[in-house]
């Protein structure tokens, strides 16, 4: 378990009271009078949600938070509650399987999610035992009477009578016999994931900060449109600072950036830095000729779409956005409104469009293991046996947008993900299998003129992450056609 949840945890006695707040009443008329913290009791509906309906936290808890009436407070503590039990489920899990002497599997689900909720509470909140341990027993009482209630207490108080580092060091694989598996425990991800982050970065040396940047909230990152805003002019505004790396990224430390005029307006949106420097190397590429032909293949939901398009429209270029979902085509619509973006619903492999572009992006569907921070229950979701028609999917998007591109235009290929076999592997497969494709150092066109080539790593690719870079794990590969 991580300790980096630590710091934003609410403090011991804070949220303890239950005299506030009492949304969530029991069903059972006799026990009505017992009153239901009103965060915990939020919070355990997303969990649940998540649970049986594969629901996605970080979409669910803002919907059930601006219906609430909760105050700032306990909005806070449901957060933090929600966030913190979802990333750390399987650990969690191992914990709760050994204080209540049978796996997981054989706990009623419902029982579940309110123990799942009380053990992140005693091992990685400073919330007080009586306070975590009787506020779970109310939530069960409340719904499924005593009995249920007296297991819920016996195993929370079990698991109460050990912190979170003496659960590390009863069940975590030990660090000499298995470093990668000790890491993965301590810091809440499923060993395959720990792995796959070995296998890129290297070595084992970074895992414990890779690891530990997918639990820290990352700050807003915001795009400034070029062209209608500068990101100097929008850091102004905002009241945050100028990025590192892109030139119209601001960070946004604090606000909420709907509520800003400039993003209201359509001058700027919120987009990770990463994303922003995938959609700038494709601009930055050297094609020769540019006849202003681009093609974004995997568009949806639009965020690089948009990027494209401003610097298109800058250029006098034209943009052909083709994303296979119809929902996800309405939303690039949204945001390439006035901008030179032409939006088809299609099959990357097989969208009909003539070949002969000058510049081609496939950001193409992947795990997601690159964005973790974003997605609390995503690591758990995940499985490794996804990645192979992942991998045949990114591939074939890849062979057709090399078949799209004329000779001396570049294709740009990114992931969202740093797993090798989605990134590297896809790569050097399309290389393999065509000798008029060249791969160009992407370092540079990442950098611009803002940054030493040489904070990219060693090239040809770049791969970003939140830990060296605060952004998400993005990979981007430049491939030239001869
Ligand atoms: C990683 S997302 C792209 C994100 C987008 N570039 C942005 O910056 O907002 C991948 C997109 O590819 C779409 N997609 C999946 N399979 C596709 C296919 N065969 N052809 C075209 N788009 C596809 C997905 O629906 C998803 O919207």
């Amino acid at each position: 378990m991580t300790r980096g949840g630590r710091g934003s945890a609410p403090r011991r006695g804070d949220h303890d009271r239950n005299d506030r707040n009492r949304d969530e009443r029991p069903r059972d008329k006799k026990l009505r009078d017992k009153p239901v913290d009103g965060a915990r009791g939020l919070a355990l509906r997303v969990l649940r949600s998540v649970r049986k309906d594969d629901a996605y936290a970080n979409l669910l808890l803002p919907r059930l938070l601006r219906e609430s009436r909760l105050d700032e407070r306990d909005r806070g503590l449901a957060t933090e509650l929600t966030y913190g039990t979802c990333r750390s489920l399987g650990v969690l899990d191992a914990v709760i399987a050994s204080a209540a002497g049978r796996p997981v599997a054989e706990i009623d689900g419902d029982l579940l999610d309110v123990l799942r909720l009380g053990t992140y509470q005693l091992l990685r909140t400073r919330i007080g035992s009586h306070a975590a341990v009787s506020t779970s027993v109310d939530l069960v009482r409340a719904e499924h009477g005593m009995g249920q209630a007296g297991f819920v207490n016996a195993v929370l108080r079990k698991v109460s009578q050990r912190d979170e580092q003496l659960w590390i060091d009863e069940l975590a694989p030990s660090m000499a016999d298995d470093m990668v598996g000790h890491l993965a425990f301590s810091y809440a991800h499923p060993k395959w994931i720990a792995q796959v982050f070995v296998d890129a970065l290297g070595s084992v040396g970074e895992l414990q900060a890779a690891l530990a940047a997918d639990d820290e909230r990352p700050i807003v990152h915001l795009v400034a449109r070029p062209g209608q805003i500068t990101g100097e002019e929008l850091a102004l505004i905002s009241g945050g600072d100028e990025g590192r790396y892109s030139p119209y990224c601001v960070y946004l430390p604090e606000g909420d950036p709907g509520k800003l005029d400039a993003v209201r307006d359509g001058f700027a949106g919120v987009q990770d830095e990463g994303s922003q420097l995938v959609a700038l190397a494709l601009g930055r590429a050297d094609v020769g000729q540019d006849a202003g032909r681009w093609l974004d293949l995997c568009a949806g939901p639009g965020g690089k779409a948009a990027l494209l398009g401003s610097l298109a429209d800058l250029d006098g270029a034209r943009v052909d956005a083709v994303e296979v979902s119809e929902h996800r085509a309405k939303l690039i619509e949204k945001v390439v409104d006035g901008l030179p973006v032409t939006v088809h619903v299609a099959d990357g492999r097989s969208s009909g469009l003539e070949p002969g572009y000058d510049r081609v992006l496939v950001d193409a569907p992947c795990s997601g293991l690159g964005s973790l921070r974003r997605r609390p229950e995503a690591r758990w979701r995940r499985t490794p046996g996804e990645v192979p028609a992942l991998v045949a999917l990114q591939t074939e998007l890849l062979t057709e947008a090399l078949r799209l591109v004329r000779p001396g235009g570049v294709v740009v290929y990114s992931t969202c993900s740093p797993h090798p076999a989605e990134t590297t592997g896809v790569v050097d497969a399309v290389l393999a299998a065509d000798s008029s494709i060249e791969q160009v150092d992407a370092r540079p066109l990442v950098a611009g003129d803002l940054n030493e080539p040489s904070a990219f790593g060693g090239g040809p690719h770049v791969q970003l992450w939140p830990h060296r870079h605060d952004t998400d794990a993005m990979f981007l590969a430049v491939l030239r056609r001869s």
